[in-house]
């Protein structure tokens, strides 16, 4: 039996999970494997903190360097964040160390330029648990889709922002105490913000596009819109209509070496659609090819376990499959997301009671201005009322005038796509594709 010392930086959610799994699973690993994993040392910021786990107190350090100095086999980065984190992992790999990572925003941010001197000193960087947490969507990509042309990755891909929908949905629960749950059971990043702004979800989708396309996009070229605005109401009128609201991500690709779009945004899913049922801390990521056509990967998406089984895993692949050959990377054109075209779903807070045949008279003056909506849906209340509708053509004019055509006196009006609503791709952006290809 082979013993691979280990060393783990970060001992919170994440890194507490790989400790334990490393101590339940060592029989499994070990009869699959033949390896033997030994966490010889744990990086902290605070060694005085109460753990979630015993027995480690006598491995606990706040020095890196002291690590380094006794010459472990792979590091494990469990800390999150660009800094220290980045130059740890590059450190470790100048010394040969294998490198295995959970961190979305460090691999988005300089993932390309990590495997690239992992590639120089014949070490490897994986990365697993940076998307879809237990999901083994990124070994899929590199190993199971290697002979597809892709043209689609899309998804939820945040699993605090999905828990938070479907408590608010389901259980009509505030949006602050459900992220609060979301916190303390481990689900969201040390800034929430970076969940429910979609940011993380861009982080994931900017690697996936890297190995899905070969396609290297900063994380500010994605379109992206969070769930903060949204109420329960709101997910209650979307029900009404027959939708979910999830927050989907979704990178695609115009053609091989082709431009690029990408965005995060709350979408309105029909309830028939199987993503429609990936509810709670679950994560959904569907591929499109060419060959393969479609294939949709489910699991938990954040929490402990699953990410440190992402992250074990990794381990266990450094020494026990071959590294796949890198895409040569590009850095293509970003689209713009267009705004024109398609159906959209329009929410109204509005100042107003709602008479009860609101619905027929919204539906008359939308025709009269020339529109069309398919369905309207709306709650009464004392002090405000809230309209849903879906309208047929989406026109960036209706932001300013939809209200005013309705007669309605706003508090607030929000605009959100429809999944499974073909976007017209429009002359201009038709130009801009093939003047890029
Ligand atoms: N939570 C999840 O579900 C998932 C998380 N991830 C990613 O995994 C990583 C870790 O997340 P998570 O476990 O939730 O985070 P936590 O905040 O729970 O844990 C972070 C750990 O890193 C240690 N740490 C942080 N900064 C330093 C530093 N500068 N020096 C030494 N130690 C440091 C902390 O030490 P101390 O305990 O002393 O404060 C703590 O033990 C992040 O990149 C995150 O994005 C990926 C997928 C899912
Ligand atoms: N905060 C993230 C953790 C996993 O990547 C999420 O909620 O998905």
């Amino acid at each position: 039996m082979d013993r691979i010392d280990v060393a783990l930086l970060g001992l919170g959610t994440v890194g507490t999970g790989v400790y334990k799994m490393l101590q339940s699973n060592q029989d499994v690993i070990a009869r699959r494997t033949g390896l033997l994993f030994e966490v010889k040392h744990i990086l902290v910021r605070d060694p005085n903190k109460k753990r979630k786990v015993d027995g480690v107190q006598h491995l606990l350090t706040t020095r890196f360097e002291e690590i380094m100095a006794t010459g472990v086999d792979v590091v494990m980065e469990a800390m999150g964040g660009v800094e220290p984190a980045r130059t740890y992992i590059e450190r470790a790999i100048r010394t040969r160390c294998h490198v295995v990572t959970a961190n979305k925003e460090l691999i988005a941010k300089h993932g390309a330029e990590l495997e690239k001197l992992a590639r120089e000193h014949g070490v490897q960087l994986l990365y697993e648990a940076s998307v879809g947490g237990g999901i083994p969507v990124l070994g899929t990509l590199q190993h199971f889709l290697k002979a597809n042309r892709i043209m689609r990755v899309s998804g939820i891909l945040n699993g605090t922002t999905n828990f938070i929908l479907t408590q608010m949905g389901e259980h009509q629960r505030p949006f602050e105490e459900v992220l609060a749950e979301a916190q303390r059971r481990g689900y969201a990043e040390a800034d929430p913000t970076a969940d429910v702004e979609g940011l993380d979800a861009a982080h994931k989708l900017a690697i996936l596009s890297r190995l899905a396309f070969g396609a290297v996009v900063s994380v500010d070229e994605i379109a992206r819109r969070g769930i903060t605005d949204i109420s329960p109401e709101e997910l209650e009128l979307a029900h009404r209509l027959g939708y979910k609201i999830k927050l989907l991500a979704k990178a695609e690709q115009f053609g091989e070496e082709g431009p690029v779009a990408l965005q995060v945004g709350p979408t309105l899913v029909p309830l028939s659609h199987p993503l429609a049922g990936i509810n709670g801390v679950y994560n959904a990521i569907h591929v499109e090819a060419d060959t393969v056509q479609d294939v949709t990967l489910v699991g938990q998406g954040a929490g402990e376990q699953p990410t440190a089984s992402a992250m074990v895993e990794d381990l266990c692949n450094l020494f026990r499959l071959p590294l796949p050959r890198p895409l040569p990377y590009r850095r293509p054109l970003v689209l713009p997301v267009w705004e024109e075209g398609g159906a959209r779903f329009a929410f109204i807070e509005t100042k107003d009671r709602l008479g009860s045949d609101i619905s027929h008279q919204v539906k008359e003056r939308l025709k009269r201005f020339g529109t069309s909506a398919v369905d309207v849906a709306w709650l009464p209340g004392a002090e405000r009322g809230a309209l849903a509708l879906i309208l047929r053509r989406w026109d960036p004019s209706l932001e300013e005038k939809l209200t005013e055509e309705l007669g309605l006196e706003a508090e607030r009006v929000v605009f959100r796509p429809l999944l499974g609503m073909p976007e017209p791709v429009g002359e201009e952006r038709e130009e801009k594709i093939s003047s890029a290809q």
